[in-house]
């Protein structure tokens, strides 16, 4: 392998006079990661937590102890104050001594009387969210709670017990009902406290002050066309009413069609969400089963809005409706509601779970959240490779100018203007030829003036595409580095909205050239040996592991030579997706990586089915939608990561595999980029049996480093041009038509190391990401299996089958939560029981039996 080290890195002797203050920088910023760290850190959030509930058991003991010795202990509190603590010689009887003593009557006595208890329940909360890691109180509702508590009912308790000897209401209640008794008598007080515990009671419960409805009398023989009471509001606030909403048909609240009168027709245009004869759904959580919904109810109690889970969604079912009456207001105030509910801060949400739970108010699902201590890595990590600003000799400069010009006079060519742009390796001299000079005779010259130019990699662009000018580039005698780092640090990949961002080099006007491989989609790498590929790799990862979150980026690592892609290892519980049961996650091995490639045509499959059901045309409005948590996961919907396949030797595998590698690598690169899955290919030998028609044809998005001869050039560009690169990084870029030449950014492997242990060493995912099961057809082929020794789950998997009549293996695994091996198996067996027709490829089985009837039928048989 090649280390990728830098040739000719040299220590850098000349070291600018601000560099002391940079370092002082660096270093203070190190020390403020650190301190943020520690905070961040689940152990310091744990041992605060068990501080917490350490101190909710202490206060709750000395309270409890309070109210049995306060008497005894009162006086001697009394008689030294602070002074108790400290003082040896007091006897006290409260359980937790001197300290409980004093700390429960400066909380009674001083504070808040018997409402001091909810001080244990502030510290109990604390300490429970900080243990369990996330919020499972709320904290600043439940301050409120405990503030009016805390007020109200010591208030209440020194009203009631004014003249008693214990501090019922303590200090603040005493205080409060003393001056409230002046201002506005007892009777005043008795009156507020009375109506502001019912105000408290009716805004928690909101109670339903409704008289008994009028039943309408059934002997009536007057018919009624239209029902007098209005329709309801679809419940969005009370715990209960939600409930119903949700459940079944008596949640769908069904307007009876009615006829409107033209004038509320033409009102009905005014408001075009509210349309007559239309059946109105409320978008509420629409679980297809009892069961499923009460577990649904169970999480989001446990959830709440704060951690966000999947299993929170919505059905997309709302439909317009009118009543008869035109009270359309009952309907549009839901949609009125549930719109003024999103986006409000969480913390202003009123007091009630039930508003939270709505589907509607819910956040919405962030990925993000499983590893949400994720630390993106630092710039730090990467070096600048005594990078330069790009300067050229004026006299090189010079020299190549008066070359040019001279040589073309040899041939005749006269020119109007030349120009130069100074890259960081290639220079570009712009020639403007004099009216009546033909290009293409100065393209047939290109060897002639590269020869007298006597500089190798002159490349001759005639004309440069847009604009009516002949290009010439010329190496630069002192060339520089383009480090990654810098790429990464400027505006253009900071601040862009890529769904893929990748920094790959700097163009010869130095502009950086960051592109999106999600909408390349793929992309395809040759190069030979030495020219820059691995380093070119690391780039291309590199980018995009400075700018995604593990949740929303898988790769799949295809490293025949073993040793260029090892370094990755270390991400594997992060951003690495691997094969069931498989210890490696980088592929090494040829059949490995035709099960790989499979797999991934399976999760592609299974992706386009979710897509489909979810009526999404591609990965990025998939997420969106599960994001507002309107797709089921409990339908088998879930977050779905972007998925980078990289392929670092592709000559090898062809070598070895041929068309089982190169069959699903073209459905791949077909129809994977809708689903998220893109490829990056590298190859050395770029020749027409490795790099196909069809590979071809399916990769628009190509790089070329240096390659061995024009032919290889032809192959992998369709035009010539990269056998006249000079190697280190120098690359021509082939995208959206384009054929740009470019810098390639360098990054070294220790550079990428460091980076790989900055994630590694975080807190991951249990494991890889899991790619479906892969089973090779041909082994299944031939096995014949008796009926008698069905798969336990061949009778769920028929029924499935028949209603959905669907014969597909992808249906099964989604539904019944299996492996591809155990569905395929399923499947086979259901084609030997007469179920389903045979394999059909890619398309789905024919189902042959119709109806569940004749299923029970079947199955009653065996
Ligand atoms: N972008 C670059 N800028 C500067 N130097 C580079 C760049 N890319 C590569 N080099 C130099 O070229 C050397 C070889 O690069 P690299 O290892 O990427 O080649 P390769 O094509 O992968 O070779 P092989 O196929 O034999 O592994 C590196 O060690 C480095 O010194």
């Amino acid at each position: 392998m090649s280390r990728n080290k830098l040739k000719s890195e040299k220590p850098d002797t000349k070291k600018p006079q601000n560099k002391p203050d940079a370092n002082v920088l660096k270093k203070d910023k190190e020390a403020e990661v650190k301190v943020k760290e520690l905070v961040r850190d689940e152990r310091t959030h744990k041992v605060l937590g068990m501080i917490c509930l350490l101190l909710a058991v202490c206060l709750f003991t000395a309270f409890t102890s309070y109210l049995f010795t306060w008497e005894e202990d009162q006086d001697k509190v009394f008689r030294y104050s602070f002074g108790v603590l400290f003082m040896n010689g007091i006897d006290v009887d409260n359980l937790l001594g001197r300290f409980g003593a004093f700390i429960s009557h400066w909380f009674f006595y001083q504070g808040f009387g018997t409402a001091s208890y909810f001080f244990c329940y502030l510290f109990f909360i604390l300490g429970i969210n900080f243990i369990v890691g996330r919020r499972v109180f709320r904290i600043w509702r439940n301050v409120k709670h405990i503030l009016f508590g805390l007020l109200f009912i010591s208030t209440t308790l020194a009203f009631i017990a004014i003249h008693d000897g214990f501090p019922w209401g303590g200090a603040v209640g005493d205080s409060i009902s003393r001056w409230s008794n002046g201002f506005i008598g007892k009777t005043g007080t008795a009156l507020a406290l009375l109506v502001v515990g019912l105000s408290w009671l009716v805004w928690k419960f909101n109670f339903e002050f409704k008289l008994p409805e009028r039943k309408p009398k059934p002997a009536r023989p007057v018919p009624v066309p239209v029902p007098e009471e209005t329709v309801p509001a679809p419940p969005v606030t009370g715990k209960g009413k939600r409930k119903n909403a949700v459940k079944g048909d008596a949640g769908v609240m069904v307007i009876p069609p009615a006829e409107t009168t033209e004038e509320e027709d033409m009102q009905l245009v005014e408001r075009p969400a509210v349309r007559p004869g239309i059946t109105y759904i409320p978008p509420v959580m629409n679980v297809p089963e009892v069961e499923e919904e009460e577990e649904l109810e169970e999480e989001l109690e446990e959830e709440e809005e704060e951690d966000p889970g999947p299993l929170l969604y919505i059905e997309e079912t709302v439909e317009p409706s009118t009543n008869k009456r035109g009270k359309r207001g009952a309907p549009e105030e839901v949609a009125f509601e549930i719109k003024g509910g999103i986006g409000e801060p969480e913390e202003d949400i009123v007091d009630d779970v039930e508003m939270v739970r709505d589907p509607v108010h819910a956040d919405p699902y962030d990925p993000m959240l499983d590893l949400r201590d994720y630390l993106y890595p630092t710039l730090d990590l990467l070096d600048t490779h005594n990078h330069e600003k790009v300067v050229q000799d004026a006299s090189e400069l010079e020299k190549n100018k008066n070359q040019i010009i001279d040589t073309l006079k040899n041939y005749d060519i006269s020119i109007q203007k030349i120009s130069a742009t100074v890259g960081p390796t290639v220079t570009l001299y712009e020639i403007v030829p004099a009216a009546g000079v033909r290009i293409s005779r100065i393209k047939n010259l290109e060897d002639d003036i590269a020869l007298s130019l006597s500089a190798l990699g002159i490349r001759i662009i005639a004309p440069i595409p847009g604009k009516g000018t002949i290009g010439i580039e010329v190496p630069n005698v002192k060339k520089s580095i383009v480090s990654l780092k810098a790429l990464l640090a400027s505006e253009k990949f900071q601040q862009n909205n890529m769904d893929l961002p990748i920094a790959i080099g700097k163009k010869i006007d130095n502009e950086n050239f960051i592109a999106d491989l999600a909408k390349m989609p793929h992309l395809l790498m040759a190069g030979a040996t030495g020219q820059g590929k691995s380093v070119g790799i690391n780039t291309l990862l590199v980018s995009l592991l400075y700018k995604k979150h593990p949740s929303q980026l898988k790769f799949v690592l295809v490293d025949p030579k073993k040793v260029e892609l090892s370094l990755y290892k270390l991400i594997e519980k992060h951003f690495l997706a691997k094969l069931p049961g498989e210890e490696d996650a980088i592929i090494t091995d040829t059949k490995k990586v035709i099960h790989t490639l499979n797999a991934l045509c399976i999760e592609m499959d299974v992706r386009y089915d979710l897509l489909k059901e979810a009526g999404t045309r591609n990965i990025r409005e998939y997420n969106n939608k599960f994001g507002q948590r309107k797709l089921n996961p409990l339908k088998g919907h879930r977050y779905l990561p972007f998925i980078v396949l990289v392929i670092d030797e592709f000559a090898d595998l062809i070598m070895t595999a041929g068309k089982e590698v190169e069959m699903p690598i073209a459905r791949l690169a077909q129809l994977a980029r809708a689903v998220g899955i893109h490829l990056i290919i590298a190859t050395q030998r770029p020749s027409v049996n490795i790099i196909t028609g069809t590979i071809k044809a399916n990769f628009p998005a190509r790089i070329a480093f240096k390659v061995s001869s024009k032919i290889d050039s032809r192959t992998i560009l369709d035009i010539g041009g990269a056998e006249q690169l000079i190697g280190q990084g120098d690359m021509l870029v082939s995208f959206n038509g384009e054929l740009v030449r470019l810098q390639c950014a360098f990054v070294d492997t220790p550079e990428v190391e460091k980076v790989a242990e900055y994630i590694g060493d975080q807190r991951g995912y249990p494991e890889a990401f899991m790619l479906p099961e892969y089973v090779d057809e041909k082994e299944l082929e031939g096995k014949e299996f008796n009926l008698q020794d069905r798969d336990p789950l061949f009778e769920e998997a028929a029924r499935i089958i028949v209603q959905n009549q669907q014969g597909s293996t992808s249906l099964l695994q989604r539904r019944m939560k299996l492996g591809y091996n155990r569905a395929g198996r399923l499947m086979d067996q259901l084609e030997a029981a007469g179920i389903v027709g045979g394999n059909m490829g890619s398309k789905a089985r024919d189902v042959l039996v119709k109806t569940e009837a004749d299923l029970e039928e079947i199955l009653n048989s065996f």
